[in-house]
């Protein structure tokens, strides 16, 4: 369970990058955060594991107070965060297996790892998550041979890999074609709801999310100013989110889209009624 409670963030000379933002993920529920650009999702998602400074609040994994580590302790609590990326951040010169395996650096000891002999425990570990994320005929490829939907697998595989209570995913379909987007939007949700994780995926395009996530929320300026399911995120929420625009189309096009895609609805309805849908549902 991740708790945010009154989290702001001033950078050093700019405007207030997030302002009192005050949120709960619990444990399997997979949280999509939208918003115009420049209205603070990068910021709340580094803030999660300290890679951007929170100025004020309170960010809590788990019994582990995230704003008061330092050091060592920082270094534990960001093994339980694991990061996927738009752009992958992937060593494209290593394999897949060798990329996967740097999931593990933060558990094994730097002499270990510089000398590639990770525990053949954690071997079996990257095999097993490999193997879920469809990639075990590729592990001895380079990064740099992988079409893009791969190389985002082995970033999930890469995160998954670490054992985490909690997934911060960055923007992770901006780089991917539309169907290519959805399989790996399926396959984060999918795995949060195998493993009991928690995720605060940070996505542009509203009808992916809404087809996906069990909950959205909408940030502007820094202010949380929805938090709801994707039912509810109708053109009013839209509006207060990004502003006076005409969002009866996007929506249109997410529930035509939709219609093509019988098989995520599936996954989606399934995922539904094993997880308890928010409470809460207020556009403010
Ligand atoms: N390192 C920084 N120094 C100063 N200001 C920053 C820095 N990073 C972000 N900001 C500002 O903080 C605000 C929030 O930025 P942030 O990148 O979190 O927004 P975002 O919602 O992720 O935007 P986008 O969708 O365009 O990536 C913006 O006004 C931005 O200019």
């Amino acid at each position: 369970m991740l708790t945010i409670a009154g989290l702001s963030k001033r950078y050093a000379k700019g405007d207030k990058a997030l302002d009192d933002v005050s949120l709960g993920v619990p444990a399997g529920q997979v949280v999509g955060l939208i918003g115009p650009s420049g209205a603070g999702k990068s910021t709340l998602i580094r803030c999660v594991n300290r890679l951007v400074e929170p100025t004020s609040g309170s960010i809590r994994l788990g019994d582990t107070e995230i704003t008061r580590l330092g050091g060592a302790g920082l270094r534990r609590a960001r093994r339980r965060m694991g990061m996927i990326f738009q752009e992958y951040a992937l060593v494209e010169r290593l394999t897949v297996m060798e990329n996967v395996l740097s999931g593990r650096l933060g558990y094994v000891g730097f002499w270990r790892a510089f000398l590639r002999r990770f525990p053949q425990a954690d071997i079996d570990r990257a095999f097993a998550v490999l193997d879920r994320v469809g990639l075990l005929d590729h592990v001895d490829k380079r990064a740099d041979q992988l079409s893009g939907g791969q190389r985002q697998r082995v970033g999930i595989a890469r995160a998954l890999v670490q054992e985490p209570d909690i997934l911060l995913v960055d923007e992770p379909t901006a780089s991917l074609d539309p169907k290519t987007s959805r399989q790996i939007m399926r396959l984060i949700v999918e795995v949060c709801a195998e493993r009991q994780l928690a995720a605060i995926v940070n996505i542009h395009d509203v009808a992916l999310a809404q087809m996906f996530v069990q909950r959205i929320i909408g940030l502007r300026a820094g202010r949380v100013v929805f938090d709801g399911p994707p039912e509810a995120l109708d053109t009013d929420a839209l509006t207060t989110i990004y502003g006076e625009e005409d969002w009866s189309r996007t929506i249109r096009e997410a529930h035509d889209d939709a219609a093509n895609e019988a098989a995520a609805q599936e996954t989606v309805r399934a995922l539904r009624a094993q997880t308890k849908p928010p409470t809460v549902a207020r556009a403010l």
